[in-house]
């Protein structure tokens, strides 16, 4: 679907706020085309790392590249004709109709003087129809209900032909069918994808790397077999749960419910 994805760099990124560290020298690379989940509990700095992946957060330490070139000092135009971030809680553009807020999507191409080309006309359309809303395109913004909102900013990032895109629990507000048609497109689009979730089945399921972020910090990094073990849950979400496969074959975590032990002490409870 695109003819580029590029290379996103985090090289021992740090941030803080009011002299609190929030992210702690993270280190992690997604290659060209891979989708690479971003998991870890509330607070863990998920958001933080994709703002900070997004330009829109200068590092306090470190540096983010796309393709080995350092983006401090990027425009926002320009950062945005490479990569596309979709934020958990979207802006409410309360006055435009669905197909303009799509329409958004290609500002960073656009003569700041001239309306949509026909090819931005053709793009617009494709987001549209990639993301379901062709029906909802004349509807307004404020009319959307909360998962129809979150399918038009996921058709605006489409729309930006990003060769990477950052996505911020972009399934918390989706029904299961559009969770799945979201996981299987971003797998399909061929761009680098680096996607925050909460749903640790979706992210074993789709993703071919996971991240796992802790108090800011990378714990782990690897396939999702190798990255979500039941020591793991344990110490990071305190969840007691297993991993393994459904009837599918397809990689699922069950949980037995929240752990009660500390999370130094031994798995034994996990164990069958
Ligand atoms: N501007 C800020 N000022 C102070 N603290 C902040 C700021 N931004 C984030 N934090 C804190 O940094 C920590 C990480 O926040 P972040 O939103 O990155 O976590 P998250 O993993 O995305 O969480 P969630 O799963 O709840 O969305 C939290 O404790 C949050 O309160």
């Amino acid at each position: 679907m695109t003819d580029k994805a590029v290379r996103i760099e985090l090289a021992g990124v740090s941030w803080e706020a009011g002299g609190r560290p929030i992210l702690h020298t993270v280190t992690a690379r997604v290659e060209p085309g891979e989708t690479v989940g971003l998991i870890g509990p509330n607070g863990s700095g998920k958001s933080t790392l994709l703002r900070c992946a997004a330009g829109l957060r200068a590092p306090t330490a470190g540096a983010v590249r796309y393709d080995g070139q350092h983006i401090g000092g990027w425009s926002a135009r320009r950062i945005a004709r490479r990569v596309a971030f979709v934020e958990q809680t979207p802006e409410a553009e309360s006055d435009l109709r669905v197909d303009q807020v799509v329409a958004l999507g290609r500002t960073p191409f656009r003569d700041r003087w001239r309306g949509l080309t026909a090819t931005d006309d053709a793009i617009i359309d494709a987001a549209l129809e990639r993301l379901d809303l062709g029906e909802l395109r004349t509807r307004p913004w404020r009319t959307l209900s909360g998962g129809e909102r979150q399918r038009a900013h996921l058709a605006r990032a489409l729309a930006q032909r990003p060769w990477g895109l950052l996505l911020d629990e972009p399934t918390n507000h989706l029904d299961i069918r559009h969770q799945l048609e979201l996981m299987e497109l971003l797998a399909a689009t061929g761009q680098t994808v680096l996607v925050a979730l909460h749903d640790l089945t979706l992210a074993a399921r789709y993703c071919d790397r996971l991240l796992l972020l802790h108090g800011g910090a990378l714990v782990a990094a690897g396939t999702p077999e190798e990255v979500l073990t039941p020591d793991r849950l344990r110490e990071v979400f305190r969840v007691a749960a297993e991993v393994g496969r459904d009837g599918l074959g397809n990689p699922a975590v069950a949980y037995r419910g929240v752990s009660s032990r500390d999370a130094s002490d031994t798995c034994e409870d996990t164990k069958p």
